[in-house]
């Protein structure tokens, strides 16, 4: 577009888009009357209605037309609390509307068609209480017209015959108007449903990675230790209620500290995240695991300490094979079982003694506490 026309169109439109979006609703319903007023001007020449009477209208028109554009242009409405005007402007609509069927005469049937505009415009911002009010308001004042009508015939006098076939035309006529209007406010509806939509899958997607984050360990990606001591925690409340036993074990790798001072803390990282994942690889579902803190892990397995140390073995055999780092790493474990009635701390002390003696009795190997 040229300079010029870009310029003109940002003076007329001004350039903040929430300002130039009220505008384009106010260009809209601005298209409706100006269409409307085309038609009723046809009426006049066609001896339905009085010329005085189209003027009064043209001007109520006008003047609307000119203080809403005026006052979404100038910014002054965004001091109110409803900056987009909406239920004045639906509010003129309606009295234009309702003042239309009074003085076209025959035509006035079509004269009600852009009160569709008023309403679909009324469904983006409108509360149902304004909603309700402008639908109470339509309706009052039609009915208000209709009486003024009868009782003061003399205040619209032209009210000659139409042939059928003008008031086919003049129908759809009115429909050409309306409904490109109706078409644009349906496009914007369906936009504003597809951005709503894509928000609720970006905050559903935020609220799983959140709970990710919050839940599982950083390095190894299995759960953290907040989230596997609440399943502990749960675990201890299960066993009591439905008098199930269950066994833990605090896997330890065996001198961990000289791995990383000899490969670097990078290659330590490698380590944990490789035996992690062995680690998960020989559990069952109702198996959990989770980082207990640097080079420890915790495991929960329903059950006794008979399943919990074959389970083990099996870690065991498959980081031997794995060969984590192109280093050959072992680990201890500390096992215990649950005991009815026993606190979380208790259980835990008691597998951390267990794995001490592990420790103490020369590393690779797994101790059952007492
Ligand atoms: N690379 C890496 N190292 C860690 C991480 N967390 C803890 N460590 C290291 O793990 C080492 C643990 O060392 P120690 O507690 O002395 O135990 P150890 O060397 O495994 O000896 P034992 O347990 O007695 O066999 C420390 O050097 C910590 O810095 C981690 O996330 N990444």
């Amino acid at each position: 577009m040229p300079r010029f026309w870009l310029r003109t169109v940002e003076i007329l439109a001004s350039r903040d888009p929430r300002r130039r979006l009220r505008l384009i609703q106010w260009l809209i319903a601005s298209f409706v009357y100006v269409g409307a007023a085309t038609l009723l001007i046809t009426g006049v020449g066609q001896g339905w209605m009085s010329t005085g009477a189209l003027n009064l209208w043209l001007g109520f028109v006008a003047a609307v037309i000119v203080t809403s554009y005026v006052a979404l242009r100038s910014g002054w409405t965004e001091r109110l609390q409803d900056p987009s005007l909406t239920v004045w402007q639906l509010s003129m609509g309606v009295i234009a509307v309702n003042w239309g069927y009074l003085i076209c005469g025959p035509m006035r049937t079509s004269a009600l068609f852009p009160i569709m505009v008023i309403f679909a415009f009324g469904a983006f911002t409108l509360r149902w209480r304004q909603i309700a009010f402008v639908t109470v308001f339509a309706v009052s004042s039609l009915v208000a017209a209709v009486a003024a009508r009868w009782m003061f015939p003399e205040w619209v006098p032209a009210q000659g015959e139409v042939a059928p076939e003008r008031v086919d035309l003049n129908n759809i006529l009115m429909l050409i108007i309306v409904l490109p209007a109706l078409a644009v406010i349906a496009a914007r509806l369906s936009a504003l449903r597809q951005k709503l939509r894509d928000q609720r899958e970006a905050l559903a997607k935020a609220l799983s990675d959140v709970e990710r984050l919050a839940t599982s360990d950083e390095l190894t990606g299995i759960a953290n230790r907040r989230s596997i001591k609440m399943l502990l925690e749960r675990s201890v409340a299960m066993s009591s209620r439905q008098q199930m036993t269950f066994s833990i074990a605090i896997l330890d790798i065996d001198y961990f500290k000289a791995i990383n001072d000899e490969l670097g803390h990078a290659a330590g990282d490698g380590v944990l995240r490789q035996f992690a994942a062995l680690a998960s690889g020989q559990l069952r579902t109702t198996d959990l695991v989770g980082r207990w803190g640097g080079e420890e892990f915790l495991l929960i397995l329903p059950g006794g300490t008979r399943g919990m140390l074959h389970v083990i073995e099996r870690i065991r055999t498959s980081i031997r094979g794995g060969c984590l780092e192109s280093r050959s790493v072992t680990f201890s474990a500390g096992v215990a079982q649950h005991m009815p009635g026993e606190t979380v701390d208790a259980l835990l002390a008691r597998a951390d003694a267990a794995l001490y003696d592990a420790k103490r009795d020369g590393r690779d190997r797994s101790s059952v506490a007492a």
